[in-house]
């Protein structure tokens, strides 16, 4: 499992371009990391006197991201399955009517799946970047920044992964599909834009933060 990798391995199997991961791994990854950092922010916080108050947001994000933790973890490996389904299809041959439609069904199988699991993934991070916006006047200062370093991650995640369902559309036959498909790319997109943007307009009006607002 891609998963159990550790991150050196992970990213040298990256760079190589031999088998997948592609992409979609790494924007699950990136979104994995968005989710590890909230649950940080939380957890401090959590044990910091005067949060009190909030616990019952926090234990309840807690409990969500928790969730996240594990479908974005199993992300990762469904995304460099769906691309090796890809990959193999498109290598099926080609000689013959009979084993030329037998590969146009089975790429046409492998692209719907290569383009919906990386929708998945973009659903977990913006899921991520929500419950970031719900908790970020809600935890310690002291982990603001570990928890926006967490937001820049997961909204990461959601392009990385939007690309690689946007990629996949080009050679998908069904185009319910892919006007489907296309009507949900821009509606995680631009959802992930508004929230990221309404979360860095509190975080970055005043010091030490404003200093990064570009
Ligand atoms: N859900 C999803 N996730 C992706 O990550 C994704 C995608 N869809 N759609 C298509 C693009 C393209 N992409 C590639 C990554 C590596 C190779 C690669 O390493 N190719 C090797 C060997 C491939 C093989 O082993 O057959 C080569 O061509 O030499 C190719 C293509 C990921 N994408």
């Amino acid at each position: 499992m891609l998963s159990s990798l550790n991150i050196s391995d992970f990213a040298g199997r990256l760079a190589a371009a031999e088998v997948p991961p592609g992409g979609g791994s790494a924007a699950a990854i990136s979104g994995l990391m968005g989710a590890s950092l909230l649950e940080l922010a939380v957890n401090y916080s959590l044990k910091s006197p005067g949060q009190v108050v909030c616990s019952e947001l926090l234990l309840a994000k807690q409990a969500d991201l928790s969730r996240l933790h594990i479908e974005l973890t199993i992300l990762i490996d469904r995304d460099a399955l769906a691309l090796r389904g890809l990959l193999a299809a498109a290598g099926l041959p080609e000689n013959g009517a009979e084993k030329q439609q037998a590969r146009r069904l089975a790429l046409q199988k492998a692209i719907k799946l290569a383009a919906e699991v990386p929708i998945e993934t973009a659903r977990s991070c913006l899921e991520v970047v929500e419950i970031a916006k719900t908790i970020v006047t809600k935890v310690d200062k002291m982990v603001v920044s570990d928890l926006m370093a967490g937001v820049a991650m997961a909204y990461a995640g959601i392009v990385g992964s939007l690309l690689s369902t946007a990629i996949n559309l080009n050679e998908l036959e069904d185009e319910l599909l892919v006007n489907a498909l296309k009507g949900q790319i821009y509606l995680l997109q631009s959802t992930a834009d508004e929230l990221k943007a309404a979360i860095e307009d509190k975080v970055y009006a005043s010091a030490p933060f404003s200093v990064v607002r570009g």
